[in-house]
Formats: structure tokens, C-alpha cells, sequence
């Protein structure tokens, strides 16, 4: 038998036997976890089936972020039922409003090489950065895992993406995403793992990381894994003070496919309107008129995110309106401390942290009929962000910031 492939490796261990793709299988889950506006399904379908329980309260995740803080009565009565729910089943790791979006708490205090992570949500590919098997799913399978600790998938086949060199000048996560989007198109990883390896560790940290798996999704792959490394483990030490057991590929793995992306010779890419995988380079759509830019949500709401548009945006005034979201309360508070959040104020953002707001246009920043809003979030199809006659430009927190600053799709070199 040939080696194993990072995603037979962690499928094989949680379904206790060999696992080769298309195979059918049971598979333990580490974590299972779902939202407020999930979460309430989630409840739903246990109250239904009289079985309002879960198969160990210390692996289940509660995060209140989409309707956080509540923009409506129904809102506020929906969280009400969960937090009664997290008291009554004894849920420890439960967080109210003031925390973050739910995917960014999962890379920052839970997630770990090798685990299958199974959410209310499918932007729950953003835990593949640090190596987990991290797969969205409807409220019935997340309420089964909940109980059970166990959940049915179909084994998909491996594809190994190699990122090469080191990001050119403006170059992060996003484009990574975007590039793979553009090439690839957005229906072409369907039943594909794929698993990304980084030649050199320290140059695709672990903000980049999360953004390109986040948007795994978006390239319909069942998981979007990065191979552990010492990246993994210096952020896992940094963030959580211990160091993480990695699990690795084995070095006979057999892969589908292969593809390297030189990240040295890459430039900033942008999805145009509406669709994620109608990609462009920023010179082909530069100078079209912004009405509003949003930095932020799970996919670029990180420090990182936020140190590059306040390098851009430090000593000016944004001429379109631009909302800034970290992700969390520790990257909304690492932000303040570093003084990227002041320069954001000052260059007239409007701030706040760890809501999903405009990036489902569902609060704090709707866009309007007719409007052009560059996002650095996941999605730009019609209506995503508000009026179907809006459009969204979605790319990386270095144009973004760009954009507000010019008040049109902008280049950062321009800008610098
Ligand atoms: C509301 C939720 C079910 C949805 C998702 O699953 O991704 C949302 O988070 C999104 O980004 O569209
Ligand atoms: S920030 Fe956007 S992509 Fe992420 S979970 Fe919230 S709505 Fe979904």
C-alpha cells in the first residue's frame, strides 16, 4: 500500500479503518459547532427528535456572530433560546456577542492538525489552516454529530497544491484564493480535498492561511487543508501556549493532482461581480467608482488584514465610505494595541469587531441599489451584500483599503 495522503491519514484514524476515496464512512468528529443563526436549526431538530443532548460538552462550539449584536427583536429572541440551550446542556465553550465570528474563535483557540471539525456553516473550511479536516454542514448532520460525536462523509480524492518563493509586494491569502478560483473555476473541486503545501513555512503565516481555506468553499472543496508545519506550530504556541502534534502526509502519498503557484510572481487579483471565480487582476477594473468598502468578516478579518490597510490608509482620508470588522475580540484588541485601529479611525472608517454584519448583507453597512462596494469578504453573488442591484469586488485587505482611499478600485502601489 502507497503512503498516505494528509486527508486519508485523518479520515482513516477517525473512521478507525483505511480509508481510500469514495469510500462511505463513519467518522468520529473533534468538533462540532454552529452559530446563532444556525444554531437555532441545530436546536430545532434535537427538540424534534426529543434528544436535547450532546455527546460531549466539551467538543461542541457556540458562537453568537451573524446576529450579533442583534439587529432585531427576532434576533434577540433567537440568541435568547440559545443561551438557554448552551445553560441547559452545560456547554463551556460558549460565546455571547462580544467575542467573534465563529470560524476565526476555531483557528484561534480550538482547532488542531489532524481533527475533523464538522459546523452549521460552510465557511468551516477556514480550520483546514491549521491542518483539520474542517467540513460545513446542514443543521440536520450538525445536530446528529452533536449527539452522536459521529457524522457520515464520502472519502474525496487529494489534490496537492505547492506554494512557491515568497508573496510578492501587496500578495496574501486572498489572492492565493482568487487565483486558484480563476484558474480552476468554482465548481472543479467538488468531491477534492486539497492540501497545500508552503516550501518556505514562515512567508504564508497563519492569517494567509485562514483566508485561503475559508474561501475552500467557495472552489466547492470538501476541505482546504494547509500540511502542518512550523507555522502551525509557532502559532499554535503563540496563540495557545502549547505546541501542537502535527500530522503529516506521508512522503509516498499519491495525489490526483499537483499545481504550484509561484507566490514571487503573483500580483493582486480581484472577483468582479457576480460570481467568485470571475476573477481579474486589479488593472483590468482600476478606476471603476467605489461607494463603500468593507475590511473584514471570518475570510480577512485578521491582524494582518487590518496592519496592511492601516499602512495604506495611514496620514489620509478614505473618499468612499469603508467599514473595518476584526474578526475577534483578541484581533480587534491586538489592533487597537499596535495603533491600526486609530489610523483606520482617523482615516475615517467606521469600526466595530466580531460581527458577520454587511459581509451576508445583513447589518452594519447594507449596500444599496446601484451601489459598488469592495469587500475583502467571502462572497460577491447578486444581492449577497444587500439590493440586487449592488455590486461587490471581492479581493485582498491591501486593495481594499486602496479603493477607500481613493475612492475607486485602486492598486496599493498607487496609493504607497
Ligand atoms: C448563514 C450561514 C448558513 C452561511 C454559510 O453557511 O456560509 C453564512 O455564514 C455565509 O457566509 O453565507
Ligand atoms: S463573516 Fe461572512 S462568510 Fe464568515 S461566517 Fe459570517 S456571513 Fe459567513
Amino acid at each position: 500500500m502507497s503512503g498516505q495522503t494528509l486527508t486519508e491519514k485523518i479520515l482513516s484514524r477517525a473512521s478507525g479503518k483505511p480509508v481510500t476515496q469514495g469510500d462511505v464512512i463513519e467518522a468520529s468528529v473533534d468538533i462540532v459547532a454552529f452559530h446563532d443563526l444556525t444554531g437555532y436549526h441545530v436546536i430545532e431538530v434535537m427538540e424534534k427528535a426529543g434528544m436535547v443532548k450532546v455527546f460531549d460538552q466539551g467538543k461542541i462550539v457556540v458562537a453568537f456572530d451573524h446576529l450579533a449584536p442583534p439587529p432585531d427583536i427576532r434576533s434577540a429572541e433567537i440568541q435568547g433560546n440559545i443561551r438557554k440551550f448552551v445553560k441547559d446542556v452545560k456547554i463551556p465553550n460558549f460565546h455571547d456577542i462580544n467575542v467573534g465570528i465563529l470560524h476565526e474563535l476555531l483557528v484561534e483557540k480550538y482547532a488542531q492538525p489532524g481533527q475533523v471539525i464538522v459546523a452549521a456553516d460552510s465557511h468551516t473550511t477556514t480550520s483546514g489552516a491549521l491542518g483539520a479536516f474542517a467540513q460545513g454542514m446542514g443543521a440536520s448532520d450538525i445536530a446528529a454529530a452533536a449527539i452522536t460525536g459521529k457524522t457520515w462523509l464520502v472519502a474525496p480524492s487529494s489534490f496537492k497544491v505547492t506554494l512557491e518563493g515568497k508573496p510578492a509586494k501587496w500578495i496574501s491569502g486572498k489572492d492565493v484564493a482568487l487565483k486558484l478560483l480563476g484558474d480552476f473555476k468554482a465548481e472543479y473541486f467538488n468531491g477534492k480535498s486539497i492540501e497545500v503545501e508552503v516550501k518556505d513555512p514562515s512567508s504564508f503565516p497563519m492569517d494567509y492561511r485562514a483566508t485561503a481555506s475559508n474561501m475552500g468553499i467557495e472552489m466547492n472543496a470538501d476541505a482546504l487543508m494547509f500540511i502542518p508545519d512550523s507555522e502551525t506550530v509557532r502559532y499554535v504556541k503563540q496563540m495557545r501556549g502549547y505546541e501542537p502534534k502535527l500530522v503529516t502526509p506521508d512522503n509516498d502519498a499519491k495525489y490526483e493532482d499537483n499545481y504550484t503557484i509561484e507566490l514571487d510572481k503573483m500580483e493582486p487579483l480581484v472577483a468582479a461581480p457576480y460570481s467568485v471565480d470571475n476573477v481579474k487582476t486589479v488593472s483590468e477594473v482600476q478606476g471603476t467608482p467605489v461607494d463603500q468598502v468593507y475590511i473584514g468578516s471570518c475570510t480577512n478579518g485578521r491582524l494582518s488584514d487590518f496592519e496592511v490597510a492601516a499602512k495604506i490608509m495611514k496620514g489620509k482620508k478614505v473618499k468612499s465610505r469603508c467599514i473595518a470588522i476584526p474578526a475577534s475580540y483578541e484581533m480587534f484588541k491586538e489592533a487597537l494595541e499596535k495603533g491600526y485601529i486609530n489610523t483606520l479611525f482617523e482615516a475615517g472608517c467606521i469600526i466595530t469587531y466580531g460581527t458577520c454584519g454587511p459581509c451576508l448583507g445583513g447589518h452594519f453597512g447594507v449596500a444599496g441599489p446601484g451601489e459598488v462596494i469592495v469587500s475583502t469578504s467571502s462572497r460577491n453573488f447578486r444581492g449577497r451584500m444587500g439590493s440586487n442591484e449592488s455590486k461587490t469586488y471581492l479581493s485582498g485587505p491591501a486593495v481594499a483599503a486602496a479603493s477607500a482611499v481613493e475612492g475607486k478600485i485602486s492598486s496599493p502601489g498607487d496609493v504607497m
